[in-house]
């Protein structure tokens, strides 16, 4: 990056990779019951030193690639900067949950403060609170009473090492996103003290093209940048329509240079949970995807009208293939189908994520090794591929894409 000073960069999916963010699965994910896993959209419990290992294989193809590697909960602990931030940071955290008695509030706030490294404290918003550790016999509500099996004072939050959907970088500016969900939408706490207090990024001119208090739900697994000019967002289990018309205000009215942002009407499905569960970019004109998805699709194209705020919106119907021609201007592309079009490889590469490639290069990218018919096609296709291992990780229902946040990537 030496002479760009640039501290966000994406303006494609496949342009060189140089700076990744990640979170390492933490204890969050051992607070996990079978109870719990509905509401934190969790299918199984993954076993999380065997899932810490995959993830530590996963970073490190990211540092033998040269793109530098940074964690969400380093970056978090070193927004703290000061006290005020700190405790500011606390009483948000505590504000979001669903702690409703003063006491407890206060509780909360003395553990967490009595916590002397900021990352350890971090880490452990992020696993959860269980009850015993704080104060157990706490009956100083009619909730407390009523609830008093639950075991949690404050919820794990096992889905942030899906670094891909709090936040977005698109061009040199950031989506903090509002999630569908409560249990994600307190992931994106974390962000928001990242950007606005981080030293990196503390006093840089960043544009938001969204926030996590906006009405409407946006989530980044929805949000592709095709090229330059072109995003993809999915209009999705996640994703409404009307988010995607704000950020599309927003980003088409700057000067960052976008000039289409195209809404893809998807099933509103978790196997199609967001755009990249069925759809990500692995070179110039080649494509992973879900084959569901090959048939006309509804898509509408968004552009900046003549007045200032004024959107031109187009619907067309037309099959994924032709879109992708039409609007990357390209004379073919190829789809390159989860399972090689077997239902049976297709349904279950697709379920762990076959589709959900991440491009560190233009025709190379990181797969997961369980998903080996669609891994084998792909090589056909001429992609090299990074193969990591995916036993684990795989549980939460999300691949290499979901589990990374690219900052900064190369201009094609
Ligand atoms: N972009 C993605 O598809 N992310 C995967 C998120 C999986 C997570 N368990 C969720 O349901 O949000």
């Amino acid at each position: 990056m030496s002479g760009d000073r640039r501290l966000l960069n994406v303006r494609s999916e496949i342009g060189k990779l140089k700076k990744v963010l990640l979170h390492r699965p933490g204890k969050e994910i051992e607070n996990l019951t079978p109870s719990l896993m509905d509401r934190l959209l969790f299918d199984d419990i993954p076993y999380l030193e065997v899932a810490r290992e995959e993830h530590d294989a996963f970073a490190d193809i990211f540092r033998k690639n040269g793109t530098e590697v940074v964690y969400l909960e380093d970056l978090a602990a070193e927004a703290l900067i000061d006290d005020e931030i700190r405790n500011k940071f606390i009483d948000e955290f505590i504000e979001e949950t669903k702690v409703m008695s003063d006491k407890k509030k206060e509780l909360i706030k003395e553990y967490l403060l009595s916590f002397s490294s900021k990352k350890e404290m971090i880490e452990k918003m992020m696993a959860g609170i269980r009850k015993e550790e704080v104060g157990s016999n706490i009956k100083s509500s009619l909730t407390d009473i009523v609830e008093s099996n639950y075991p949690f004072i404050t919820d794990p939050m096992p889905n942030l090492y899906f670094t891909r959907d709090p936040f977005a970088t698109i061009g040199s500016g950031v989506s903090l996103n509002h999630m569908k969900t409560v249990t994600r939408n307190r992931e994106t706490l974390f962000s928001k003290y990242i950007f606005k207090y981080h030293k990196d990024f503390k006093d840089a001119i960043i544009p938001f093209w969204y926030d996590r208090k906006e009405n409407a739900s946006i989530e980044g697994g929805d949000q592709l940048i095709l090229s330059n000019k072109v995003i993809a967002i999915g209009i999705s289990e996640r994703t409404e329509s009307a988010a995607i018309e704000k950020i599309a205000r927003r980003i088409l009215g700057s000067d960052e240079g976008f000039e289409v942002i195209l809404a893809f009407d998807i099933p509103k499905k978790r196997a199609f949970m967001h755009l990249d569960t069925v759809f990500t970019m692995v070179d110039y004109d080649k494509f992973t995807i879900h084959p569901e998805i090959e048939e006309p699709l509804t898509v509408y194209s968004l552009r900046k009208g003549e007045k200032p705020e004024e959107l031109i919106i187009e619907k067309e119907t037309m099959a994924l293939r032709e879109v992708l021609m039409k609007y990357l201007e390209l004379d073919d592309v190829r789809l390159i189908r989860c399972g090689n079009g077997n239902s049976i490889d297709a349904a279950r590469e697709q379920w762990n994520d076959g589709s959900n490639t991440l491009a560190i290069a233009p025709g190379e990218v990181i797969v997961y090794s369980r998903n080996y018919v669609t891994n084998r096609l792909l090589e056909e296709h001429g992609i090299k591929l990074n193969i990591m291992p995916s036993s684990e990780v795989s549980r939460g229902r999300g691949g290499p894409r979901c589990m990374s946040m690219p900052l900064y990537r190369e201009d094609l």
